[in-house]
């Protein structure tokens, strides 16, 4: 059976264990703080992050969401997250969604970062630089959201996109519950609300960790 390596707020490895959960493969959820020295992570992932898929074997590994998540779809074609193959454009969307969405989670984890730091060590340009990009990303998704012709983002299923700006969503609620994202974008907000009623997205809801090592 498969393992995977997550963390509780991990909007990343939520993706991951959403698709995991509706393509219905068994794996065993490994719960780690990937900035702890306890952390296994560096044992299947040169990059050190999670989330990690560890195979059959207990040795090989895929790694970085959204390549895990390309090799779920390649090797476990049933219940697919994407659209068909003969529907290139839908499926290219569906996967620039994806982009915006990791891009955002980016930049929100080393702003995240960035605050930590002791005050005299922390640079505000470089806080401000990472919220425009979220500010940027968020104004993408929510004019995607409000142009979404039914209950999905991409085609007339539960997919990738949908996942994906659904993970993020919960990271902000979790992790960013003052930011004003849900006010301003109204139709992401009840996209995201929809989501969060499905089986898959019950069982992995975010929760906050306590980092025991310093990180920066
Ligand atoms: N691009 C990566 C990003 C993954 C990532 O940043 N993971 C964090 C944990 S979390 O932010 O998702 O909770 C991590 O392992 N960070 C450890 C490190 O960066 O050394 C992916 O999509 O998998």
């Amino acid at each position: 059976m498969f393992t995977l390596i997550s963390a509780t707020p991990s909007p990343y490895a939520r993706k991951v264990r959403i698709a995991l959960a509706e393509k219905h493969i068994p794996f065993t959820l490994q719960t780690e703080v990937p900035w702890d020295g306890t952390t296994k992570t560096p044992r299947y992932n040169p990059l050190e992050k999670l989330p990690v898929l560890i195979l059959d074997d207990g040795k090989s590994a895929v790694y970085e969401s959204s390549y895990i998540l390309e090799w779920l779809e390649a090797k476990y074609p049933e219940t697919p997250l994407l659209p068909g193959i003969d529907q290139v454009d839908a499926r290219l969307f569906a996967k620039r969604i994806e982009v915006v969405v990791d891009g955002v989670c980016d930049a929100l984890v080393l702003a995240f970062f960035e605050k930590m730091r002791e005050p005299e060590k922390r640079s505000q340009p470089w806080i401000d630089r990472q919220m425009r990009k979220v500010e940027g990303g968020l104004k993408a998704l929510g004019e995607w959201a409000d142009q979404k012709q039914g209950d999905y983002l991409v085609g007339d299923k539960l997919g990738l996109a949908d996942i994906a700006v659904g993970s993020l969503c919960g990271y902000l609620d979790c992790r960013w519950p003052s930011h004003t994202w849900a006010d301003t974008y109204p139709a992401l907000k009840k996209h995201w609300q929809m989501l969060e009623e499905l089986p898959s997205f019950q069982d992995t809801r975010p929760s906050p960790q306590t980092m025991k090592d310093k990180v920066v």
